[in-house]
Formats: structure tokens, C-alpha cells, sequence
């Protein structure tokens, strides 16, 4: 039996009864709380920044998974771990030195991870592969929740797993964008290990049977 990740994305929560909402997930079976930090730089769009973190973290009892879609993220690796991320993710697209980053990161004692966004082919992570932890494959353009999911990116997963089982390395594949009770079991059998879901959750008449739903499709 898999036991698949399920990270619910805060940036579908409603932000103005955001402690509800943290702490509905800390009572579901979801694992990790995904974070989306934009500038508007990177992104079209801005999202929160640390006095946000910072709250969230008071109340989230799981990992914290923080996808920072930001410009030259090594300025911030250490003040996201002061803020409780476990693992933190930067954009390859955003990064000039990505190995030196995702070194900064580790040294910091957080888990490392890098995102792709749509258009950037897997084997950009070739000679990088076995020093990261997590691969995030964007399934959506990054900035906004709530779009729709990106058919390419099956074919994209089985070619990252590819490499990785190719490498012998040791990275989860994580998804990002449009994830649903739909496209959730073929993503896992793609080879996906960790599955955020945004708007899918929040939006839901009953975001914990959400989840355990998500985890029960995944897990067979
Ligand atoms: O990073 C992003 C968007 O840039 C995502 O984490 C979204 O928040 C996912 O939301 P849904 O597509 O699941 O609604």
C-alpha cells in the first residue's frame, strides 16, 4: 500500500479564518501544509510573506513545505528556516547558482527542494539530481491557484522518475497545479510521491473527506 503525501495549499485557505482552516488540516490525514510565497516579480502575483508564515506556523502541527516562487531566493533560505520551513523549495528558472543554493539550504538543516515550472524540461536536473530531496513539477503556471491541470505533465513524471531511478537517487516528485480526485491515482502511478491540492480542498463542502478521499485513491 502507497502512502502517498497530501498537502493541502494554504493559498486556497480563507485567509481571513486562516486558523480555522490550519487547524482543519492538522485534523485530517494530509501530511504536509504546501506554502506559496510569490513577489509579483517572479510571479504576476503577490501571495503572503512572513508575518503570515510566521502565524501559520503557531498552528500547523505537520511539516511546512514552503514553495517560494520568488527572484533570487538565496537572500531568504535562512530566515524561512527561522520561520519553521522544513522544506524549501526554489525555482530553477529564479536560481543563477542552483547547487549553491540548494548547498545553503541543507546547511540550514531543511530538506531542498526545486520546482519546474511548465515549459522547463526535466533534464535540466540531470547533474543536480542526487543532491536534492524533492522535485516539484508544476502542473499549472505558477502564480494562481484554481487553473487547470496540465496534460503534459504525466509524460514529464515518468521521465523524472526515469532519471532518478537511472541516478539511484533518493527525490520525491511532488505535483503542483489543478490536482484532483481525477488525475490524483494517474499521477501516483506515474510515479508522484507527494500531491499538493489548493482549491480541490478548500473549496470543498467537506475539505477532510477531501483528503482522506485524495489518500484513499492514492493509496491502492
Ligand atoms: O503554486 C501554486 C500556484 O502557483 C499552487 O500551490 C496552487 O495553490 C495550487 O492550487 P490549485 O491549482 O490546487 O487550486
Amino acid at each position: 500500500m502507497k502512502n502517498t503525501i497530501i498537502a493541502p495549499s494554504v493559498l486556497a485557505a480563507d485567509f481571513a479564518n486562516l486558523q480555522r482552516d490550519i487547524e482543519m488540516v492538522n485534523n485530517s490525514q494530509a501530511d504536509w501544509f504546501h506554502i506559496d510565497i510569490m513577489d509579483g516579480v517572479f510571479v504576476p502575483n503577490i501571495s503572503f510573506g512572513m508575518p503570515v508564515l510566521a502565524a501559520i506556523n503557531k498552528h500547523a502541527k505537520k511539516t511546512l513545505d514552503v514553495h517560494l516562487m520568488i527572484v533570487d531566493p538565496d537572500r531568504y533560505i535562512k530566515t524561512f528556516k527561522e520561520l519553521g520551513a522544513d522544506i524549501l523549495t526554489v525555482h530553477y528558472e529564479a536560481c543563477t547558482h542552483l547547487h549553491r543554493t540548494v548547498q545553503a539550504i541543507k546547511a540550514e538543516g531543511m530538506k531542498a527542494g526545486v520546482a519546474l515550472n511548465p515549459h522547463t524540461p526535466v533534464s535540466v536536473l540531470e547533474d543536480i539530481i542526487q543532491d536534492l530531496d524533492l522535485v516539484l513539477i508544476m502542473s499549472v503556471n505558477p502564480g494562481f491557484g484554481g487553473q487547470s491541470f496540465i496534460e503534459n505533465t504525466y509524460e514529464k513524471v515518468r521521465k523524472l522518475k526515469a532519471m532518478i531511478n537511472a541516478k539511484g537517487a533518493s527525490v520525491m516528485i511532488e505535483i503542483d497545479g489543478g490536482v484532483n480526485n481525477k488525475n490524483a491515482k494517474a499521477l501516483v502511478d506515474a510515479g508522484v510521491d507527494a500531491l499538493v491540492a489548493g482549491n480541490f480542498v478548500f473549496s470543498a463542502a467537506d475539505p477532510i473527506a477531501t483528503i482522506a478521499d485524495l489518500k484513499e485513491i492514492t493509496s491502492k
